[in-house]
């Protein structure tokens, strides 16, 4: 975090002073892991990196990587649109912003790109605010608001959570309050990623989902949610009957054939592999010599061999 000339450490300022920067980095994050769906998350060792500079006047926004060349440059765009609405929020506008995103996370395959970019506007804004001196909600840590205000925009916080806190995950809402836990994945775990080329709309994705599901099929997967809880932090030798499911894959499968398709071979070879978040990437909990498998396996797919990243949003 750059501090401007001008801002006073505890005194609030009238305006976030020019000159004033914070630069963040988010990890990518897989949402359900299977029979988790709408609560459980991984964060992933692959990242976007913002750069929020508060400047004279205007907004500029500079895209890298994935997402160049396809997402709009002006207030529409996620990132700024969400760090903007904060500000208004706060009652701290910034004169002008210039905004810098790298980004390696892909947008639309399941690997929760647009939670990454709400969690990295959230934290940049809330960096920003406290820095200029500006009062924060009491109770709970920056990491806590930063999870609330990002589960809050995004609708759900399977993704956030992880985001917000890297690791395992596991997310739910009492009271409209977003509440998470976060678990320490078994080193045996080594994740790896299968990206298609094509992409697919989470909000498409939903709309495939039934309105109601038979009660055999919640049961066995709430069985099953359970037992990943065990396999994914202590017992990685069960985690391919523990990521089995009932709520959505096979549902959302005829939007991505390619997908369900190579999700049953890689099944039938015993290997733990799910639709990462709405599709359309796979996410297989691999151990050791696995991913020379999945890799032979899926051959012509984006195969990403990633470490879990243990340590979520970090900004300064
Ligand atoms: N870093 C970013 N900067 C700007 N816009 C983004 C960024 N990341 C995502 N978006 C917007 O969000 C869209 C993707 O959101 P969507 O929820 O469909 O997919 P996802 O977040 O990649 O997947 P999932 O939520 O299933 O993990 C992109 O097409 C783009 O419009
Ligand atoms: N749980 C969500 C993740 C995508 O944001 C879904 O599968 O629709």
């Amino acid at each position: 975090m750059t501090a401007a000339p001008g801002a006073r450490a505890g005194g609030a300022v009238a305006a976030l002073p020019v000159g004033l920067a914070v630069d963040v980095t988010v990890p990518a994050t897989s949402a359900n892991l299977g029979p988790g769906f709408d609560a459980f998350g991984l964060a992933l060792a692959l990242h976007d990196t913002l750069r929020v500079e508060v400047v004279p006047a205007g907004l500029e926004v500079l895209v890298e990587g994935e997402g160049a060349g396809t997402v709009p440059l002006d207030e529409r765009h996620l990132v700024a649109r969400t760090v903007l609405a904060e500000l208004a929020a706060a009652g701290m506008p910034a004169p002008g912003l210039k905004l810098l995103c790298r980004n390696d996370i892909p947008h639309g395959r399941g690997l929760g790109s647009s939670a990454a970019a709400v969690v990295s506007a959230v934290a940049a804004a809330q960096a920003l605010l406290a820095a200029a001196g500006f009062p924060q909600d009491a109770g709970g840590t920056a990491r806590d608001r930063v999870l609330a205000e990002a589960a809050r925009l995004e609708g759900h916080p399977d993704n956030a959570a992880p985001a917000v806190l890297g690791g395992f995950t596991l997310a739910w809402c009492t009271a409209g309050a977003v509440r998470a836990v976060r678990l320490d994945v078994h080193p045996d775990v080594r994740p790896v990623l299968l990206v298609p080329q094509e992409e697919l709309a989470t909000s498409r994705a939903r709309a495939l989902l039934p309105e109601t599901i038979p009660h055999t099929d919640a049961a066995f997967t709430a069985g099953r949610a359970g037992l990943l809880v065990h396999a994914l932090t202590a017992a990685p030798h069960l985690l391919a009957e523990a990521t089995e499911e009932r709520l959505h894959q096979a549902q959302r499968a005829p939007a991505m054939p390619a997908t369900a398709a190579l999700m049953a071979a890689l099944r039938e070879r015993g290997l733990p592999v799910v639709v990462s978040g709405a599709g359309p990437s796979l996410l297989v909990l691999a151990r050791g010599a696995e991913r020379a498998v999945v890799a032979e396996a899926a051959a012509g797919w984006r195969c990403l061999q990633l470490d879990v990243d243990t340590a979520g949003v970090q900004w300064g």
